[in-house]
């Protein structure tokens, strides 16, 4: 369960950075105190986080991605958007308006740099290929390929290190994850929330039943979500109490939460706490002009989520050992069903 916190906690994972390695001490705090915001908020704030790239970078590297055309961009969209690609799972999604209009998102997504192995899968006839290679935009219309690789490498560094501080917090040797890093899965999703013209900006208080979403309500499927957000605002995280919480741009942060599949691993101990995105507004926000970033409001949201996933034959497990297991691959797919990004695959 989920606590009545108001705002969301900051964990400082300076340590984790340090170039003479982090102490016993400085781990052990950590794992506590992640066990904490995990049990509690189950969303919490990373500072000081240990990744080569300013905000700025990332959210430059996203917004020119998103400014390609759009016969560009389609040219990567999975093949549930265009028949003839051979791409299901990584590369373009457009926005779907005749689908949803609350979750009116564009988004672009890899997998690791390295292709994995074909893997036996649990579905063979399914028709998504979770270990397909990435798909890239033409190397004369967008630079960042490698850039994004190195993001990619150093997000999945950093939610390894996480893990083992979570699997001793849980009271598991420190590579009880281990196997969850073997052909894993993990996405880099940039993400464009289009501005809205009805939304008000994403820091004025609106009444409950005339809040505008550009994100439904709902738990991440996973194990761990890292997240940037640019300036912009509108990430709300629900307390036990039912009360939408701002979750407001802190410079050079990372939001870290915890997935369906992570609290079942830990036996329930950790909480998969529902969040939101409201629409961004025409207008810039309160809080973009604070950070004179104005243009990112014009233009709408940036964020952009790393989910930590295991591979397609991971076993997973609560840590109590006593409700049974679930192969990530089978998990996945399931969850699929429900996600707007592969809605118009009627038969998936
Ligand atoms: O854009 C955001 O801030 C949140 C995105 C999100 O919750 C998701 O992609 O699962
Ligand atoms: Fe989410």
């Amino acid at each position: 369960m989920t606590t009545t916190f108001s705002s969301l906690p900051v964990v400082d994972v300076g340590p984790l950075g340090s170039p003479s390695g982090a102490s016993k001490d400085e781990l052990a705090a950590l794992s506590n105190r992640l066990y904490e915001v995990f049990a509690t908020t189950g969303f919490a704030y990373l500072v000081n986080v240990p990744l080569s790239y300013k905000h700025e970078e990332v959210f430059k590297m996203s917004r020119e991605f998103f400014a390609l055309p759009e016969e560009e961009k389609m040219k990567l969209s999975k093949r549930s958007f265009r028949r003839d690609h051979h791409n299901t799972y990584r590369g373009y999604f457009p926005t779907q308006p005749e689908l949803a209009n609350d979750n009116l998102k564009e988004g672009f997504e890899m997998g690791p740099a390295q292709p994995i192995p074909t893997q036996s899968t649990t579905s063979p006839s399914s028709k998504f290929n979770l270990a397909e290679p990435n798909v890239w935009p033409d190397a004369t219309i967008f630079s960042f390929q490698s850039q994004l690789e190195t993001l990619y490498a150093e997000l999945q560094t950093l939610a390894s290190k996480l893990l083992s501080l979570l699997a001793v917090s849980l009271g598991k040797p420190e590579n009880y994850f281990a196997p969850y890093l073997n052909d894993s899965l993990s996405t880099l999703r940039l993400l464009h929330y289009p501005a809205v013209a009805s939304a008000a900006s994403g820091s004025k208080p609106m009444e409950s039943d005339e809040v505008k979403l550009s994100c439904t309500p709902h738990t991440d499927s996973g194990i761990l979500t890292l997240l940037h957000q640019d300036s912009t605002g509108g990430l709300e995280v629900r307390n036990s109490t039912g009360e939408w919480v701002a979750a407001p741009y802190i410079p050079e942060s990372l939001v870290v939460n915890i997935g369906d599949l992570m609290a079942k691993v830990s036996g329930g101990r950790f909480v998969a706490t529902m969040h939101r995105v409201r629409a961004p507004g025409l207008r810039p926000s309160a809080s973009s002009i604070a950070s004179q970033n104005s243009e990112s409001s014009a233009l709408g949201r940036i964020s952009v989520p790393f989910f930590f996933e295991p591979g397609e034959n991971c076993l997973v497990r609560s840590v109590d050992g006593d409700e049974g297991f679930v192969l990530y691959g089978e998990h996945v797919r399931e969850k699929m069903k429900t996600w707007v990004e592969f809605q118009d695959d009627v038969d998936n």
